[in-house]
């Protein structure tokens, strides 16, 4: 198990890993004990607009790489990313919380990302489209955009890292990246690795540190072609705002209020077991994880009763410890969310079926009890906003359109989930839900080799799959002109 020194540092620009200008630092904190691991460096926009003019001088160079020659790099950290799993899982369990086993998952989503852009590198063709006139030739060419600014959360510290740089760096770009400060150590082993990997310097730039100046820099600098973001829906529309003047080109991965629909013909285990897995994930702090569920009528007794027994059974405790299904919180804020959208449920009628409030374990830090509620109502805060908490609301409709409309009504379009045997409703569902993402008894699409991202006020643009590269590239066309004989 890594064990760092009382301070690491986490800005790394140009190759060269170093402190911020400031001098400042920030304390990572494990979130299950509370206890201290490490102080990071802690940047400002001094450390951004350096980082900023080293992936601008690593840029040509890079993009004139042959497609070959980059995929190499990200083959190579894929494998040193698989080779480093235990390592790494732990640390990221250390600073964010989530059970050892989520957190190895984490590490082998995050890998698969390199390896499928270390094949997607390869494959990023242009075209060449028939022309209408004879002595002309017409062709499409992609290019990378240039030097891509990353901004990640921390609840998924790896894979919302690789996710990004992946692409970008298939693509050809440079990237300057800056990663929550919850989880700044996942971030600079993922960085490390591609340094392991041999990546030339600048071509990807870590600047852990404070988030407004740093935005503030890659929002209004010119050399930043385009900001990829995870995290809010607020702070996603606060980057749309500053990078306006710009005309930026921005992918957001935003807020989801996700709904699983439980229809009468499902196959109930599965859809408990699943409903379970999808709620209780990463203790709820997963942008695609179910936030209010729908039962038809007729099975609510049969489906309440499955749920809430698996429930029951979930224990509590750190992640570091084996048998841990549900971790803590990432923070007080958070737990103090979760209280708020419980006391208004529970204020306006709810009824608690299972938990309710702070766990007082064998731990200090963030936990909160797996809750279940039913007499949930649309005049509740949990059945219109994104919890990101171990809170799950019930609510029983009567018939198919009902639900439609209901689980439609919202200004979020991330993820939406249906249970059902029939085929005939899986796909009429699927087809009304105003959602870039469905799942047809199952609750974990994201995967590499698809396109994952929202809708709506979720975000903008695709990450993974074939779509996820032509992020980080600009279409040029070329319209030629042929001399005849
Ligand atoms: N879609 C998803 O996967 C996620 C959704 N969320 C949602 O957001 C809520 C709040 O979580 P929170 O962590 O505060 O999410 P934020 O959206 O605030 O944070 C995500 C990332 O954006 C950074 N950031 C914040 N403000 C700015 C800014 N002005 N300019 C540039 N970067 C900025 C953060 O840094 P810093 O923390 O230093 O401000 C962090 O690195 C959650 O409860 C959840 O509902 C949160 C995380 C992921
Ligand atoms: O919360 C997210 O944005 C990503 C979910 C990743 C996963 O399901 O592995």
């Amino acid at each position: 198990m890594t064990t760092f020194s009382r301070y690491t540092k986490t800005i790394f620009i140009d190759g060269t890993w170093q402190d911020a200008k400031s001098r400042r630092t920030l304390l990572v904190q494990n979130p299950a004990t509370l206890e201290a691991i490490t102080e990071v460096s802690h940047g400002d926009e001094r450390d951004a607009e350096q980082a900023v003019r080293a992936a601008r001088q690593a840029f040509s160079e890079w993009s004139g790489k042959t497609a070959r020659e980059r995929s190499q790099f990200l083959y190579a950290a894929y494998e040193k990313m698989k080779e480093q799993k235990e390592e790494l899982a732990a640390i990221l369990t250390s600073e964010q919380g989530k059970p050892l086993k989520e957190a190895r998952a984490e590490i082998d989503s995050a890998a698969s990302y390199f390896l499928w852009y270390a094949e997607e590198a390869n494959r990023l063709y242009g075209e060449i489209i028939p022309s209408s006139n004879k002595h002309k030739r017409l062709m499409v060419i992609p290019q990378p955009i240039g030097v891509v600014a990353a901004i990640t959360p921390w609840n998924f510290p790896a894979s919302m890292i690789t996710r990004k740089l992946a692409p970008a760096l298939a693509a050809g770009c440079t990237v300057v990246l800056k990663p929550a400060p919850e989880t700044p150590l996942t971030a600079y082993r993922i960085v490390k690795i591609l340094e392991e990997a041999g990546l030339p310097p600048g071509v990807v730039n870590l600047v852990a540190g404070d988030a407004v100046s740093i935005g503030k820099c890659w929002m209004s600098h010119p050399d930043v072609r385009l900001i990829t973001f995870t995290g809010s829906t607020e702070v996603g529309r606060l980057l749309m705002k500053g990078s306006a003047d710009q005309v930026k080109k921005l992918s957001l991965e935003l807020g989801g209020h996700a709904p699983v629909i439980v229809f009468e013909d499902a196959d109930l285990d599965l859809a408990a077991e699943l409903t379970l897995a999808s709620k209780f994930r990463n203790c709820g702090q997963t942008c695609i994880c179910a936030n209010r569920v729908y039962v038809q009528q007729t099975v609510w007794d049969a489906f309440v009763k499955k749920l809430t027994a698996k429930v029951q059974q979930l224990s509590l405790g750190s992640g570091l410890d084996e048998t841990t299904d549900i971790g803590p919180l990432i923070n007080e804020e958070a737990v103090r969310k979760v209280q708020d959208h419980l006391d208004d449920a529970v204020q306006k009628g709810a009824s608690v079926l299972y938990g309710g409030k702070r766990w007082e374990g064998a731990y200090p830090g963030y936990f909160f009890e797996p809750t279940v509620l039913a007499n949930v109502t649309k005049e509740m805060k949990v059945m219109n906003e994104e919890t990101f908490g171990p809170l799950l609301p019930l609510q029983p409709f009567a018939d198919e359109m009902e639900v439609i409309r209901q689980a439609n009504d919202t200004p979020y379009g991330l993820a939406a989930y249906i249970f059902t045997d029939s085929l005939h409703r899986a796909y009429r569902v699927m087809e009304k839900l105003e959602y870039g993402i469905v799942g047809i008894n199952d609750v974990f699409p994201a995967v590499a080799e698809a396109p994952f991202g929202g809708v709506k006020q979720s975000g903008l643009g695709k990450e993974g799959g074939k779509e996820g590269i032509f992020e980080f590239v600009e279409l040029k066309y070329v319209s030629m002109g042929i001399r005849s004989l």
